[in-house]
């Protein structure tokens, strides 16, 4: 049959059946849905008392851009008081018409402090009466061989990005029960689902990060608590800068692949998304990464022989 004959039945079968009202149908049924979506997830962050850790820089900052302007009772936790004040203006000047904005609180408190952490939950507590949002961002990267590392450093990339989240989630979650309402976010990493050479400490870290949030989920579920754990892959942040190397000192180098990372803006707001979908699990990155996940599951011998050869190339362009 010619192509055009074809095309012309095609056509005639589309139109004298009800094909064509069936297609606006369905068409029509799901722009509902999404638009009903979309209104549910701004109700769901208009007005919610939400805690963002980390919120000096990077990844959490942009977050603290993009809840504020869903209309979010921000709380700002950071170490650095003056960076969160600077924030707060800056949100406090920008204009936002479409809700109502509220002027941030702010916090500071060091993760890696229990005390502290206790002390910040009932202040926070005191000052809103409840929590309906908290954003484990805070983390610090790490560079390093395993057999140069001291078990500090081991110990401080824990405490900043798994002890710290774990105890701030427990000081909040009583009051969660309590309400049987409350979300809990963590930002993991891909590399809390695959490790990667000369990041031992930070990628285990993630990995009892999730590990952890994945049990809470289930434990949460009978008090109707959301627990998302979103995993980026490079975001383009400090985050390397920032990094602590064997001996504990500061690496302070950019490095290539978080400079050529994700633009922070355009995390926060897959991570606005994600919280106000109350999704429970998402990768947050290309197309390698995500591969290199299955990879890890389906054929492990393959993905520890890439890492081996990795871990081989890096050693020896740090001894040339
Ligand atoms: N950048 C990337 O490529 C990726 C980042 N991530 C994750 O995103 C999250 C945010 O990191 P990012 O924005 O990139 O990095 P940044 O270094 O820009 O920000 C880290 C934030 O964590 C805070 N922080 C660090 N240590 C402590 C501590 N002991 N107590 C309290 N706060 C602390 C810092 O606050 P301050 O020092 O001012 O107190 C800062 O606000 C981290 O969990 C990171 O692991 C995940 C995947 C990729
Ligand atoms: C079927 C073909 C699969 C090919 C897979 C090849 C394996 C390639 C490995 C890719 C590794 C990607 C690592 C991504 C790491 C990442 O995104 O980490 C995010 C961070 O947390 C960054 O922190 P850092 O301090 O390490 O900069």
């Amino acid at each position: 049959m010619k192509k055009s004959l074809l095309k012309v039945r095609v056509m005639d079968f589309i139109t004298s059946t009800a094909i064509l009202p069936l297609l606006f149908g369905c068409v029509g049924i799901f722009s509902l849905f999404k638009l009903l979506q979309h209104m549910r997830m701004k109700a769901y962050l208009r007005n919610a008392v939400v805690i963002i850790t980390g919120a000096t820089s990077g990844l959490g900052r942009e977050c603290a851009r993009v809840f504020f302007a869903a209309g979010a009772k921000l709380v700002l936790c950071g170490r650095n008081r003056e960076a969160l004040e600077e924030l707060a203006r800056e949100l406090a000047a920008s204009r936002v018409t479409e809700v109502q904005t509220h002027k941030p609180y702010i916090v500071t408190f060091d993760l890696a402090d229990p005390g502290a952490i206790v002390a910040a939950t009932a202040e926070i507590l005191q000052c809103f009466g409840y929590v309906d949002v908290l954003i484990n961002n805070a983390g610090i990267s790490y560079r390093g061989a395993i057999i140069d590392t001291t078990t500090d450093v081991d110990k401080r990339v824990m405490e900043t990005n798994y002890f710290g989240p774990v105890a701030l989630t427990k000081a909040i979650l009583p009051s969660m029960i309590k309400r049987r309402h409350g979300h809990i976010v963590a930002i993991s990493s891909i590399q809390g689902k695959i490790s990667i050479p000369f990041r031992s400490a930070y990628a285990a870290s993630k990995h009892a990060t999730q590990a952890f949030f994945d049990c809470l989920r289930a434990e949460m579920e009978q008090y109707e608590i959301e627990v998302t754990v979103i995993s980026p892959g490079y975001i383009h942040t400090n985050l390397s800068l920032n990094a602590i190397t064997a001996d504990g000192s500061k690496y302070g180098v950019m490095d290539k692949t978080t400079a050529q990372g994700r633009r922070p803006m355009d995390v926060a707001r897959d991570v606005l998304a994600i919280v106000g979908k109350k999704k429970k699990d998402v990768i947050l990155a290309d197309l390698l990464p995500s591969l290199a996940i299955y990879l890890r599951t389906l054929a492990p011998g393959l993905f520890f022989s890439l890492m081996a050869s990795r871990a081989r190339k890096e050693q020896k362009s740090k001894n040339s």
